[in-house]
């Protein structure tokens, strides 16, 4: 019987599905177009039918701005159960945490979020691999890390929902900025200063939401950064390198093989962030360049041309 259903054909809904196979389970993948599901397990079954993953475990891997329509579509077709967000990003609607929303559309059926440094193709080949499942119910957490946990895809616990959600959507936009500066040439040293400067932004986002400091340093935070801020693997560094080599904004993101989210993330975020207010200058960064036409020089200038000598910890 199925036991995990993934939403999602995608590489990582794809990948997902077989790290729940590889964890012993019986996953069903639905694809809004299952001819093109990026499916590497042929004995995985993949349908195009909502009524057809009706299953206790459910993985929400659309793209974030997806993932409320594809939840509520779930649902109407008779889905109840964990439901899982495995995106990162915002809802594009509303500006809020994904977890938010679906406790809000649907509080009757708990909510869980998996992030942390998690390239899908390495981890459906098998390599070792750990990421965190964030629940308000340590019980929700825990069913879920034991349905897809196996011993190279190692999941731990956290009851920092909010703090693991906003993680894994801020390092898309600072990952997008790290490509940026090296696509611009502007160095090793400049991009291990971005790195920790976004961090520090991180962990004022978090704070500000009501997430636990330690989170920003654990997978879904230090860990994701570490990862998508420094491969080429990443959609988004990419996408932020060809951007700084001095390719338009569409045609960077005409050769990504697959969604960029931190494009989309960069405005949310700002606006959150304002709305919060809290300094968020690497977001606003990028959201200058990507939506409001402004020049990569002269951004990185104005970066540099913040005050210096402000406490690092403040
Ligand atoms: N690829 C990776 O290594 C990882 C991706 N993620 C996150 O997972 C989410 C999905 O990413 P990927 O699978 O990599 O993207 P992808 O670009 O490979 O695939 C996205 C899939 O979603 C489908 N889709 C788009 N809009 C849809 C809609 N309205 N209804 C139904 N299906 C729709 C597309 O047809 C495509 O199959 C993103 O939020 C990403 O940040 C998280 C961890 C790892
Ligand atoms: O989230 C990811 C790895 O943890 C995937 O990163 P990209 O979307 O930048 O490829």
């Amino acid at each position: 019987m199925t036991d995990v259903a993934i939403l999602g054909g995608g590489a990582w809904g794809s990948a997902l599905a077989v790290l729940a196979k590889r964890a012993g389970r019986t996953p069903v993948l639905w694809a809004r177009d299952p001819a093109r599901a990026k499916l590497t397990d042929p004995g995985i079954l993949v349908t195009g039918d909502l009524a057809g993953v009706l299953a206790p475990v459910v993985l929400l891997a659309v793209p974030a701005a997806a993932v409320r329509a594809v939840a509520a579509d779930w649902r109407r077709a008779g889905g109840r159960g964990i439901r899982v967000v495995c995106a990162k990003g915002f809802d594009p609607g509303t500006g809020r945490l994904l977890s938010d929303v679906l406790e809000a559309d649907a509080p009757d059926d708990p909510v869980a979020v998996l992030s942390g440094p998690t390239f899908a193709a390495e981890a459906a080949r098998g390599v070792p691999t750990a990421a965190t499942v964030a629940s308000a119910d340590g019980q929700v957490a825990a069913r879920v890390a034991a349905a897809l946990g196996s011993p190279t895809f190692r999941l731990y616990t956290s009851a920092d929902v909010v703090g693991v959600e906003a993680a894994g959507a801020f390092k898309n936009v600072l990952a997008i900025a790290c490509g940026i500066a090296d696509g611009m040439g502007t160095g090793d040293n400049a991009r291990a200063a971005l790195i920790t400067r976004g961090l520090a932004e991180l962990a004022r986002l978090v704070a500000a939401l009501g997430g636990r400091p330690e989170t920003v340093m654990g997978l879904a935070g230090l860990g994701d950064v570490v990862l998508t801020c420094t491969s080429g693997q990443s959609r988004n560094y990419s996408f932020g390198r060809r951007l700084g080599e001095g390719a338009s904004r569409e045609a960077a993101l005409a050769a990504s093989p697959g969604v960029v989210e931190g494009a989309a993330t960069a405005a949310s975020l700002l606006a959150r962030g304002r709305a919060l207010g809290l300094d968020l200058p690497v977001t606003e960064a990028v959201d200058a360049v990507l939506n409001r036409g402004a020049d990569l020089a002269a951004t990185a200038a104005g970066l540099l041309a913040r005050p210096t000598g402000v406490p690092e910890t403040g």
